[in-house]
């Protein structure tokens, strides 16, 4: 049996990104939150585009006004008044000065703006009675934010309103971004039903396909649902196959076991899929089934139990989700360290995870654990949980107030 790590190496090894080349779609900038960016964007517009002034006030030459003093101010004519998007119409010359408002163009010859009130308006003149610190002072100058011809974003990031706000500025209105990954997600077991049939004795529901679909669904991904395949050979055999050369990923939940109807391990062998991973030493998600397919498709076996599905999703699925939708960087799981305020205990004979919900008090990360049961087949309680805590192999109790590793998901 793998260890936790060793397990999440094989997967991440596994796996790579999307190509930037071939899975790739443009969409218009107002589609675009969330998209991870598959090439990197270069503007041909500088920014700021041009001199502009960052306060209401005057521009001037700083050499006329560099001695101004409340005592002995100095005076300068005004030539005119720029507004934000006009083009100044003049030059200015020493003597002189402009009135200008935040975001309008630095007129020529102009090198300083100053604030209106260091300035006192007399008719046609201003008297500036406050020299300015330095030259260039309150002047956006043009590139000093961004200089046009260099990379202005690079690849693997996701798009959300800051970098939106910056491929607008460009004039990027359209971008190349990674297709959704597609997921293909299915569910095993004679006993399952979907949720809108009435229930016969021993039937119960199929929870897993819901919540995987919409955790696919948040992770970027596009949900390919192929319902509920009872436990017979030929059906997974279907399903399988249909499943492998229609999608980047494919979850199935259930079969994974040693029960007399856990088919998906000898079903994914006929059909020649390489098995990487057959258990896992965590608990809940044990009898975890990984493996891939000629044409680089990852197939994840979760179990069924409804923790351990969600368990192993968040563990490993997700990164890897995120890892081949073009991600450059952060698909990784993230841990934090929090204090526990309930005491957690375990056999230590697998990593074990406790789900409950990560609070930030006082300015420290507390973990509180999901009350009720902690068992494999209890989903119920993992409502409103947003974390789990992890107990490391051997180790046993991790009393109330202590540190304890936690996992966001
Ligand atoms: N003799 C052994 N028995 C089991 C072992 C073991 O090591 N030796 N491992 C146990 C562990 S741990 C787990 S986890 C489960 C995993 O079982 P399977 O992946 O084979 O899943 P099933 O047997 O099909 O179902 C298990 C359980 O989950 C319910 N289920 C299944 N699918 C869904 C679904 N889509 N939505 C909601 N609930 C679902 C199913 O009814 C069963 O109750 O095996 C243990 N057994
Ligand atoms: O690993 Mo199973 O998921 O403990 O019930
Ligand atoms: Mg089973």
């Amino acid at each position: 049996m793998l260890s936790v790590s060793e397990a999440e190496a094989t997967i991440f090894n596994l796996v790579s990104s999307l190509d930037n080349q071939q899975d790739t779609e443009i969409v218009d900038l107002f589609a675009a939150d969330s998209r991870i960016l598959a090439s990197a964007v270069t503007s041909q517009l500088d920014f700021p585009y041009w001199d502009n002034s960052a306060m209401d006030g005057y521009a001037v030459r700083y050499a006329d006004v560099q001695q101004a003093t409340q005592q002995q101010p100095v005076i300068l004519e005004i030539v005119e008044e720029i507004p934000a998007g006009y083009q100044p119409q003049s030059v200015i010359e020493s003597g002189q000065a402009a009135r200008i408002f935040t975001g309008a163009v630095l007129p020529a010859g102009a090198d300083t703006v100053v604030m209106q009130e260091n300035t006192q308006r007399q008719e046609n003149c201003v008297l500036i009675l406050t020299a300015p610190q330095k030259p260039r002072e309150f002047v956006r100058q043009r590139a000093t934010y961004y200089q046009a011809g260099t990379q202005l974003l690079p690849p693997g990031i996701m798009l959300n309103g800051a970098e939106i706000a910056v491929l607008a500025t460009a004039q990027c209105t359209q971008v190349s971004v990674y297709r959704r990954p597609r997921v293909a997600i299915f569910s095993t077991g004679n006993e399952l039903v979907p949720p809108e049939k009435p229930l016969q004795p021993g039937q119960i529901v199929d929870s897993n396909q819901y919540a995987l679909a919409a955790l696919v669904r948040q992770n970027g991904a596009e949900p390919l649902m192929l319902g509920i395949i009872p436990d017979e050979p030929p059906a997974l055999e279907k399903a399988i196959a249909y499943a492998v050369s229609n999608a980047d990923i494919v979850i199935s939940s259930g079969g994974v076991s040693v029960g007399d109807y856990d088919y998906v391990e000898q079903i994914i062998e006929s059909l020649k899929g390489k098995i990487h991973i057959q258990a896992v030493a965590i608990k809940p998600g044990k009898p975890l089934t990984v493996a891939t397919f000629r044409n680089q498709v990852i197939y994840f076996g979760l179990p069924g139990n409804p923790a351990s599905a969600l368990v192993t999703f968040w563990r490993f699925v997700q990164p890897t989700i995120k890892k081949v939708s073009g991600l450059a960087d952060g698909w990784q799981p993230k841990f934090i360290k929090a204090l526990t305020r309930q005491e957690l205990r375990s056999d230590g004979k697998r990593e074990t995870y406790f789900w409950g919900k990560l609070h930030l008090q006082n300015g420290i990360y507390e973990f509180q654990l999901a009350g009720g049961s902690q068992s494999s087949g209890n989903l119920i309680n993992l409502a409103q949980t947003n974390a789990l805590a992890v107990m490391s192999v051997g180790q046993t109790l991790i009393s109330s107030e202590e540190e304890v590793q936690v996992l966001l998901y």
